[in-house]
């Protein structure tokens, strides 16, 4: 039976206003639907932002240790559902069994993390010019937080806004991506059974272009943390700032490795591999472009190209790369593969739809990777979301590092190489938010700022670790001479 899912506002979880549904299906078998989903529109995300507001002082004054028993035990059903939800992520979003079970471990270690953060919340002391005066910096919520989260991370980017903007006392609404907002919802159930009070955090599905539209621009919102397209999160930024709410966008990235000649080519091939190709390469931080020195180029190639065609593709529940998404993902991996060929990149391998039993009516594309791009070709400027690899070949070092910096992105890049000065200029040099060396530009740690340069982010707030209580948090300096 599909599973048939609510919003839940006000600690409840009700139909939309709308009286409409949508229904997400298998991207490896899409005749099978996986779960139906509320259609919602404008007055459902105003029922929601309006609980938001309403639970906003009572939760704010709840004692943050209080605050953070509550998202442990979060935690720990999530945990407890672990499988399940390792499952639901596969049917919906189609990653393999692998990487939804290391997503779905993140999301309950990021509300592990922050339930212990709560403890040190509070502010700092000063010492203050005059004897009487205590001076110190108290950090309060922001207040009610919007939250947009697209489909390709489903549970971990929700957990990664959701855990520290209630920890620091905010309230707050999401609007998950359609295509795959199943995993985000599971995070309210676990939230409603761990005592979470109601309306402190509500959930609206439905298109963004509606409900996420609404949510943020509704007056009663204070903050908005917006992850997904460039397209849709310049809009977003424009329309939150000019009405003075604090804003966070997270945006595409087209992410280099630089291979230099010192560098052991299997193992930087390897690197490139896993970057490019893990997650179907739906990844914002996904490698696609390989920047290589030409005395390894040859080998280079070679050795990327082996490292894809021993992927094996099918249903993520048994193979090493899932399908993409939709067909739309899928149909746009192919067009840009179209363009590719049509700039004079030679396909080197992959770039069909895979035949056989076992894809089905399923949206596969197999590991693709084109050399011989230039940095100024589409195929190299350009997000494809999907799993392709534009290997670029580079005279020396200079140009190397020349190339990764000449792109409108700058989410993650790495490098691969033996030589320590190499790799120390390419961290003081990289114009990228993470810089990795021996190591591929996917793979976030928790407790660490996550954020890009230029296109990738608005810049001025992070994510996650600290980051994340700062967004959410509002310095008062008070003078207090009682
Ligand atoms: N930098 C990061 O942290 C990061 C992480 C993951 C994905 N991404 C990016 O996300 C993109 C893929 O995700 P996507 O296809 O879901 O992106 P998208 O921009 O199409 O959608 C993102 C979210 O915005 C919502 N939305 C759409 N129109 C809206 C509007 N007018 N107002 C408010 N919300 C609206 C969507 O419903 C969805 O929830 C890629 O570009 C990828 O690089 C970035």
């Amino acid at each position: 039976m599909t599973e048939r899912y609510q919003n839940y506002i006000d600690g409840s979880w009700t139909d939309a206003e709308t009286g409409d549904t949508l229904e997400t299906t298998d991207p490896a078998a899409p005749s099978e639907t996986v779960a139906e989903y509320q259609e919602s529109g404008v007055e459902d995300a105003n029922a929601a932002v309006e609980a938001a507001a309403a639970a906003e002082d009572e939760w704010a004054e709840t004692p943050a240790p209080q605050r953070g028993a509550i998202l442990r035990e979060t935690a720990t059903i999530l945990a407890d559902r672990k499988e399940e939800l390792t499952d639901l992520l596969t049917r919906e979003e189609g990653k393999t069994h692998a990487e939804a079970g290391g997503e779905v471990q993140r999301a309950i270690d990021i509300f592990y993390y922050y339930a212990e953060k709560t403890r040190d919340l509070g502010g700092s002391v000063k010492s203050a010019s005059g004897p009487r005066t205590n001076l110190y910096i108290k950090d309060e919520p922001v207040g009610v937080a919007a939250l947009i989260t697209p489909w390709n991370y489903p549970i971990a980017i929700p957990a990664w806004k959701i855990a520290p903007a209630l920890a620091t006392g905010n309230t707050l609404v999401l609007n998950p991506a359609s295509v795959a907002p199943g995993v985000a919802l599971e995070i309210f159930d676990a939230l409603d059974e761990a005592g979470l009070p109601d309306g402190v955090a509500n959930v609206v599905t439905g298109p963004g272009s509606t409900v996420g539209d609404a949510i943020i621009n509704h007056e009663d919102v204070d903050a908005v943390s917006f992850t997904g397209s460039g397209e849709v999160g310049h809009m977003v930024y424009d329309q939150a700032t000019n009405d003075g709410k604090r804003v966070q966008t997270e945006l595409g990235g087209k992410n280099p490795t630089v291979v230099t000649d010192s560098a052991d080519v299997e193992e930087a091939a390897e690197i490139v591999a896993n970057g490019a190709f893990g997650v179907t390469g739906q990844a914002c931080t996904a490698c696609s472009r390989a920047i290589v020195h030409t005395d390894v180029y040859d080998e280079f190639v070679d050795a990327v190209v082996a490292q894809a065609e021993s992927i094996e593709i099918g249903p993520g529940d048994e193979y090493d790369m899932g399908p993409q998404v939709t067909e739309s993902e899928l149909e746009g991996t192919l067009d840009y593969i179209e363009v590719a060929e049509n700039e004079g990149a030679t396909l080197a391998t992959g770039g069909n739809e895979p035949e056989g039993d076992r894809f089905g009516e399923g949206y596969y594309v197999e590991p693709t990777v084109f050399s011989d791009v230039d940095n100024d070709f589409r195929i190299a400027q350009e997000e494809v979301f999907g799993p392709v690899l534009a290997v670029i070949e580079v005279e020396d070092f200079e140009s190397g590092l020349e190339a990764a910096n000449d792109i409108d992105y700058g989410l993650s890049a790495s490098i691969v190489t033996d030589d320590h000065t190499e790799a120390e200029r390419f961290v003081d040099e990289v114009e990228s938010g993470v810089a990795k060396v021996n190591d591929k530009t996917t793979g976030l740690e928790l407790h660490v700022p996550f954020g890009g340069f230029k296109q990738s982010s608005s810049e001025t707030w992070r994510e996650q670790g600290d980051a994340g209580i700062d967004f959410y948090t509002i310095e008062k300096t008070v003078y207090d001479s009682f």
